[in-house]
C-alpha cells in the first residue's frame, strides 16, 4: 500500500459534486498521472462518488476515495485515504468520525486497503477548513511540530498541506518537509499550471491538482509533464 503511494509525484483530486464532461474527464484520466482521488468536503455522496468512479474505471488510471463522509463510502476502489485533521478545532475530525466509523463497519473494513493521512489544513477559507473550524494560519514552528506528530509519533505515513483554493507558503512547505522522516508529503492547493506545478514539485514528494480541472483544463493538463519532469523535494 504504502509502495503504491511512496511512487506518486502527481495526483488530480476530482470532487463527485462539480460536473465534468466526458472529454475532459477522458483527458484527465490519460494524461500520465499517477492516481485519481475522488473526494470533495461537501455534497459528496453515494450515488455522485459512484458515478464518477464508473467513469472513472474505463481507464487504466489507479482511482482512490478520500472518505469525508460515511455516507459516500462505495467499493470498488483501488484504496481508501482517511483524512485525519491535525489542526481541526473539534475532535470529530481528528478521531471522533472514525472512531463512529468503526463502530460501524467494523467486521467490514478491509483494513489493508486504509491509508491515514495526517492533514494540514492551512488556508482558512477554504470549505475543509470551515467545515473542520481548523486552527488555521499556522505559524511554521507550529506547522513543523503537527507534522512531527503525524510523521513520528503517531507514524502515519502521509502528511498532507492542504491550501485548498489558494497557492500555498512553499518556505513553509519546504520546511515542513525537511523535517519529516518516514512520512510522505503531499501538497494541494492552488497548482493551475506548469510554473505552479514546479514550485509545488521542488518541496514536496506529490502534488494534488484539483479545482483547475475544473477550472482551466489546459493548465490543469500541464502540471503533470512539470511535476513528473522535476526533481523531487530533497531528503
Ligand atoms: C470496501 C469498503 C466499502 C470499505 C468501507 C469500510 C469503511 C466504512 C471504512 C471507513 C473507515 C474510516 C475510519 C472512515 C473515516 C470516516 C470519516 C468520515 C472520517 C472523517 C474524515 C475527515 C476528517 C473529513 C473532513 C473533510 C476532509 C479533510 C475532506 C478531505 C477532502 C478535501 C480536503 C477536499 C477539498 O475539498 P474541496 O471541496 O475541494 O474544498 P474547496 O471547496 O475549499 O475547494
Ligand atoms: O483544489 P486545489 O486548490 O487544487 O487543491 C487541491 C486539493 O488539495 C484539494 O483537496
Ligand atoms: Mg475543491
Amino acid at each position: 500500500m504504502k509502495q503504491m503511494i511512496s511512487g506518486w509525484r502527481h495526483v488530480f483530486k476530482l470532487d463527485p459534486d462539480r460536473q465534468l464532461d466526458d472529454r475532459s474527464l477522458e483527458a484527465v484520466c490519460l494524461s500520465g498521472t499517477d492516481a485519481v482521488m475522488i473526494g470533495g468536503s461537501s455534497g459528496v455522496t453515494y450515488d455522485n462518488t459512484v458515478d464518477l468512479l464508473s467513469r472513472v474505471r474505463r481507464f487504466e488510471v489507479p482511482c482512490v476515495l478520500e472518505i469525508s463522509n460515511l455516507e459516500a463510502v462505495v467499493p470498488g476502489f483501488d484504496l481508501y485515504m482517511i483524512p485525519i485533521v491535525l489542526n481541526a478545532g473539534h475532535q470529530d475530525w481528528i478521531i471522533g468520525h472514525h472512531a463512529q466509523a468503526i463502530e460501524q463497519y467494523g467486521h467490514l473494513i478491509p483494513w489493508e486497503m486504509l491509508v491515514p493521512e495526517g492533514y494540514l489544513v492551512l488556508n482558512p477559507e477554504a470549505t475543509v477548513a470551515k467545515v473542520t473550524k481548523a486552527k488555521a494560519p499556522l505559524e511554521p514552528v507550529s506547522a513543523r511540530s503537527y507534522a512531527q506528530v503525524a510523521d513520528r509519533l503517531l507514524q502515519l505515513p502521509i502528511v498532507y498541506l492542504e491550501y485548498s483554493g489558494q497557492i500555498g507558503d512553499f518556505e513553509l512547505v519546504a520546511d515542513v518537509r525537511r523535517t519529516l522522516d518516514q512520512a510522505h508529503l503531499f501538497y494541494g492547493g492552488g497548482i493551475v499550471d506548469a510554473e505552479t506545478a514546479c514550485r509545488a514539485a521542488a518541496v514536496s514528494d506529490t502534488v494534488v491538482v484539483g479545482n483547475a480541472v475544473y477550472d482551466n483544463l489546459a493548465g490543469a493538463l500541464e502540471t503533470v509533464a512539470a511535476v513528473k519532469g522535476s526533481a523531487a523535494a530533497e531528503s
